[in-house]
């Protein structure tokens, strides 16, 4: 197994918790409080998706939550996530986070699905991703787990990618990490997160992760710098509580 030189940073997405309190007019639960719990439980960032119909996370508790980090950042990092519309690169202008992963959700997105397309949008995305970092941002562009795409993260100026492991995930649900298509998954995702390191950038993963198809992805790709995670860390909040949850997380990572 390759050297591990730094543990894998959890960063808990506070997406669902968001979506929870959107289904009553209360206030509860409160956003902030559970990023606070999270941060207190050892996570080392939290990441948003403030989609444009704020169907959960609403522009409201990006700043909220900026104001909870601003006393712990740049160590502990925010991570804003979307699709580079005006809207969000104005929000994004306004908080200054320390990184902002784009992904190419269309407005009405289910949830995301895909990484980008660079040689489609590759040239249109290099501007804003010049943007970005002249503001301060990291910014890594969130891909699929397809080794012949990564090539094309560098040349749009971004300075890693974050491999969607959605796919990964229902392969491991439905069949088992074990089967064949488990570790064709597994290894699209290793393949991809190797090709990306070749190549000096930095390799994220997210989407779907969990306490049982995490594991396998940071032993194969031990270099791995950070997983976002939050629809399954939040269910399993529901078993565990919320603290436990993000540290059984966090111990997943160290693996
Ligand atoms: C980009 C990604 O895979 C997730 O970070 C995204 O935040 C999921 O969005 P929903 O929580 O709206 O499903
Ligand atoms: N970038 C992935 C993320 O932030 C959380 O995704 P999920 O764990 O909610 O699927």
């Amino acid at each position: 197994m390759e050297k591990r030189y730094t543990m894998a940073r959890l960063s808990v997405n506070l997406n669902k918790v968001a979506l929870l309190r959107n289904s009553r007019h209360t206030g509860s639960p409160n956003v902030v409080e559970f990023g606070r719990i999270a941060l207190e439980a050892g996570a080392k960032g939290l990441t948003v998706h403030p989609r444009p119909d704020e169907r959960h996370i609403r522009r409201t508790d990006v700043h909220d939550l900026a104001a909870l980090l601003a006393p712990l950042r740049p160590a502990i990092e925010f991570n804003i996530e979307g699709r580079p519309t005006a809207d969000f690169l104005d929000l994004v202008a306004e908080i200054r986070p320390e990184q902002v992963t784009l992904v190419p959700d269309a407005p009405q997105a289910f949830t995301s699905d895909s990484g980008w397309n660079l040689s489609a949008e590759g040239e249109t995305l290099k501007p804003v991703v010049q943007r970005l970092k002249q503001q301060g941002a990291r910014v890594i562009l969130f891909m699929d787990p397809d080794a012949a795409q990564t090539p094309a993260v560098p040349a749009t100026g971004a300075d890693g990618f974050e491999i969607y492991t959605g796919a990964y995930a229902e392969a491991v649900r439905l069949h088992g990490l074990d089967s064949e298509a488990g570790q064709a998954a597994l290894q699209a995702v290793v393949g991809a997160a190797q090709v990306g390191q070749r190549l000096g950038l930095m390799v994220n993963i997210g989407h779907d992760l969990d306490l049982l198809n995490t594991p396998p992805l940071i032993a194969g790709a031990p270099f791995i710098h950070e997983a976002s995670i939050g629809h399954e860390l939040t269910g399993d909040a529901l078993r565990y509580g919320f603290a436990e949850a993000v540290r059984r997380y966090g111990a997943a990572l160290a693996v």
